[in-house]
This record gives C-alpha cells, structure tokens and sequence, in this order.
C-alpha cells in the first residue's frame, strides 16, 4: 500500500519539476531567440578555441560561419559579437544608451583608480557625465588645444630633431613615433611649468615604461574576468602587477600635483599670476573651484590623467607606424603625399597645424589606414544595461558585446576592393565620412555617447607628427627588412613586425626643424 502512494508522490514531484523547468527553459513568447552561435565545452564554454592572438580574426571568421551577429560563451560570460553596418548601427546608434555600460576588467578597475575615469566607468553614473564634460568641454575644447598648441608643436619639432641623429641608419619607426607622441602628450599634460628639462625627460620616461607595462597586461586575457569567482585568487598574478603600476602611476601623479602646487603657490606670491596652459593645471583649478558646480576628486583628476596618458598616446603612434607602413608599400601613395606636403608647406617652413586643412591627399590616406587598420578592431565591448533586441535576437542584460569594426570595414560589400589601399576613395565616393562616427560603415574612433573623447587632440598630434617626419625625411625600407602589414591583436593592435626605416634628410626642409 506504501509503495502505490510513494511511487505517485514521486511521479507528481517530477511532474512539477519537469513542468517547472520546461516554463523557465521555453522562450516566453515574446521574447526573441538568442543569437546563433558555436558550442563551446562544459565550463570553459568556447574559450579553449579563440587561440592566443589575433581575436579580431577569429570572431570575422565566425561571423562567415554564424552570420552578423551570434553569441559565443567565454566561462560562464555571455557574449556577442555584431559584424554588420545595419547592427552596428542598431546597437551604437537606434539603442545607444542602452548600449552606453562597459563591462570592466578586473585590471582596469586597479588601472583606473576604482572606475574613477571615462573609459571604463558606468554611463549612469553622474560622475561619468561630469567627468566627460570636464575632459570634452574644459580640457580638449577647441579654445584649450588652441592654447596648448606651442607646448605640442615643440615636441613635434624634436622627434624630427631627434631623428637628424640617425639619419643614414635604421631606425625603428614606431618607436619614433610613441616617443614623440608621448612627449607631446605629457607635454600638454604637464610641460607649461616643469622645473629643469631633465628630470622631466626622467619622469616622462618611466611614464613611457609604464603604459607600455599597461598595454601588455591590459590585452592578456584574464581567468579572473572569464570566472569571476576565481577572481579573489589572482590565478595569472595580474592584478597584482597592475597594483604595482598604479601605485608607481599614484607616486608620479603625487610628485607632479604637489610641485605644480608649489610652483603656482610661489608664482601667485611673487606676482600674483596662476594662469598656465596645461592639461594638469586645468584639473587642479577646477578641483579647487566650487563655483563651477563640479566638484571633482583627487581620485578622478589621477583617473582623467590615466585616461589621457593612456588612451591618447599609444593610439596615436600606432597610427603614425600604421599609416606610414601603408605609404612605404605604396610609393605612388607616398609620392602624391609629399608633393602635396611640398605644395602646401614649401621649404620655407616647418610643418604647422595651420596647413593641415589644406593636406587632403593626407587626410585621405590616414583614413584609409584608419579604415583597413584601426588600432581597436573590436572598439572597447559594450554592455547592454536592460534585455535588448538586435537584429531580432534578445541581447540580455549584462552581455559584452564586441563590435568588430575590423571586419565592417573589410566588408566587400560596402567597400570596392576592399583589402586594396586606396585613399583616393576618400576624395571620391565616400568623400563624406569622417571620425565622428554618424555612419556605421566606418567608425575607428567609435559612435555615440561612448565614443572617443579625445578625437580632435588624436587627429592633431597625428597628422602634424606624420606631416612634419615626411616633410623633413625621405624614408626607406632598411635593407633585409619586410613591411609585411600584418596586426598582432592587443588593447592596441600594432604591426606584428616593427617598421625598420632608414631616414634620408632633405637638407632645405629639415632646416627649419634644427632652430
Ligand atoms: C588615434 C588616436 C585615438 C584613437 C584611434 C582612439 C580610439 C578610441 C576608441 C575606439 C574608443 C572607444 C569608443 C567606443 O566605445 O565607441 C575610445 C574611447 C576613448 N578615448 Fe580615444 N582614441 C584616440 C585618441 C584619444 C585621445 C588623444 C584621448 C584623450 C586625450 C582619448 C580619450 C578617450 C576616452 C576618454 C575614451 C572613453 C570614452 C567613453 O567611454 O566615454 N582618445 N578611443
């Protein structure tokens, strides 16, 4: 008798899990489908086949497989990846806001002083807001990166200086390229009031060793972001490296705060004038100003630093080295540039920011390199902040979501030839596109309410840099070396091989860079 009552109280308990399971398992009706995608393994989901470099490659060769847009998981993170104009455009354009949260990495959060910068903090936090107008409206308006032109324009003047030293000799390119790019920066930053040259050329140089330890760790991937249980074990030991950059970043940021307070304590003293025009004293001003209605905190001003020290420099060489690869394999590319250089600034004068209006073959031809090499081929990952529909399938709550602008801007079907480099493109049929990212089609600074802050100063410090080296240089492959213009996928994608170039000077342009 026991057993009949047994068996049908067993019988209805699998009954109502079955039925419970089968009502949270089966897509309620109105909800779309999640995308398509690959089958990864139990745990580990699909990690164990992305390899170890190149993921921009790896996700364009799944999109052919999978369609524009599918999902993979990475451990237990739930991913998509969009690798069409029209979706890109529904996410980063139609559903922008929802599309505006970053997923952070563990190292990123360590980077940025605990989320206190732009890059990485949440878009609805109203920190977030003032310090993107602090960095947009205050530090990079046009009126301020007017003012700090003379600070960015010598340090264009020694990186062709500096290259006078090895003229006739290899030289890696790149590394020109961040040098110069990093003086300008800190430059900016920091260059209107330091006292004595060398200790600054010593301070900007361990500021150099440390982005560069930045970007390494920044673009390993980390088992504490793919399960983030593990995370309080540090399994790789890169959160502990990362402290150890953040404190000597704190320790930099310290010494260059506390002798700018100083040095205008002294000033005002002596003659009662504060103003200087860079980046640093900006910040501290406005920390100090309570009637501006911001009120910042010593974490953010370090975090806003980090920001543009980091997200500013290693961008912009990279595109020197980039687009200086497209010329060299393009010589009548390169020809047609330098004789515009030549036309526009003659050989009585240095390169300028006031010519760069008038260079449009160069503009052309940076965007092309833009287009088939952008330094961030999948953007920074967004992050939806509610369940959301893209293409027709349900992108929940808290996905990171890659946009491979890598794969969009190669795509056959929206550009002619598209693996060719060919600015003229750029001066014919999509004369009309530009960096502001209002068309899905090409978009290497990204789109929206997150998209780069830092655009016009990256543009600036680009074009005069690369102008000013052609102007003032002939420059050659170095024998026995290739430019094989292949990326090796990072935070930033470089050329995997460097450029080993051998600068010949022309005597009448480089004349005036030597004063
Ligand atoms: C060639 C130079 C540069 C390139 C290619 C570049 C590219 C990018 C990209 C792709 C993003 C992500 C956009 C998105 O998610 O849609 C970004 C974000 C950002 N960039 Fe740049 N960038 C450059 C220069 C700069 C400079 C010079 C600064 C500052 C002085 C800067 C500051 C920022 C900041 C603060 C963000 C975060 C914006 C946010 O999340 O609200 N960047 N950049």
């Amino acid at each position: 008798m026991l057993f009949p009552v047994a068996l049908s109280f067993l019988v209805a308990i699998l009954g109502i899990s079955l039925w419970h399971v089968w009502t949270i398992r089966k897509p309620k009706k109105d909800i779309a489908p999640l995308p398509p995608g690959p089958h990864g393994l139990p745990i580990v989901g699909y990690l164990p086949y992305l390899g170890t470099d190149n993921l921009h490659l790896v996700f364009t060769d799944l999109a052919a497989a999978y369609g524009p847009i599918y999902k993979l998981w990475l451990g237990n993170k739930l991913c998509v990846v969009i690798s069409s104009a029209p979706l890109a455009k529904e996410v980063v354009r139609d559903n922008d806001i929802t599309f505006s949260e970053r997923d952070p990495p563990v190292c990123a959060k360590i980077i940025t002083f605990g989320l206190n910068d732009i890059v990485f903090d949440s878009y609805s936090s109203p920190d977030w807001r003032m310090k993107r107008k602090v960095l947009v409206r205050e530090m990079l308006s046009h009126s301020s990166i007017k003012a700090c032109y003379v600070l960015r324009r010598e340090q264009v003047l020694k990186g062709v200086q500096n290259v006078a030293q090895s003229a006739g000799k290899p030289i890696d390119f790149g590394e020109t390229a961040f040098l110069t790019s990093i003086n300008a920066m800190m430059s900016m930053l920091w260059g209107g009031n330091q006292e004595g040259e060398q200790k600054g050329a010593d301070v900007w140089g361990q500021f150099r060793d440390l982005i560069t330890e930045i970007m390494v760790i920044l673009g390993k991937p980390n088992v504490s972001d793919i399960f983030p249980v593990l995370a309080r074990f540090d399994i790789q030991g890169l959160e502990k490296e990362m402290t150890k950059i953040v404190n000597s970043f704190d320790k930099l940021f310290n010494s260059m705060i506390e002798e700018r307070e100083n040095f205008s304590n002294k000033l005002s003293k002596e003659d009662g004038n504060t103003e200087a025009k860079d980046f640093l004293q900006l910040l501290l001003d406005l920390k100090q100003k309570n009637d501006s209605g911001i009120s910042i905190t010593m974490n953010q001003v370090k975090a806003l630093l980090m920001d543009i020290v980091v997200g500013g420099t290693d961008t912009t060489s990279t595109m020197m080295e980039w687009t200086m690869a497209e010329l060299i394999a393009n010589p009548e590319a390169m020809k047609k540039v330098k004789q515009e250089i030549d036309d526009v600034v003659g050989s009585d004068a240095a390169v300028d920011e006031t010519h760069l209006p008038k260079l449009r073959y160069l503009d052309a031809a940076v965007k092309e390199t833009f287009r088939l090499h952008p330094p961030m081929p999948l953007l920074v990952p967004r992050c939806p902040c509610d369940l959301s529909n893209v293409g027709g399938y349900s992108v929940p709550k808290g996905t990171r979501v890659f946009l491979n602008i890598w794969c969009i801007q190669r795509d056959p079907q929206l550009w002619e030839n598209p693996l060719e480099f060919k600015p003229e493109r750029f001066l014919t049929d999509h004369e009309k596109l530009d960096y502001l990212g209002n068309d899905s089609r090409y978009m290497p600074f990204g789109s929206g309410r997150r998209m780069c802050a830092g655009v016009s100063l990256g543009e600036k410090m680009l074009y005069s840099s690369l102008a000013a080296m052609i102007h003032a240089y002939d420059w050659n492959l170095a024998d026995g070396e290739e430019n094989d213009l292949i990326g090796l996928f990072g935070i930033i994608m470089k050329k995997k091989k460097p450029l080993i170039l051998v600068p010949t000077p022309r005597p009448s342009n480089l004349q005036h860079y030597m004063k």
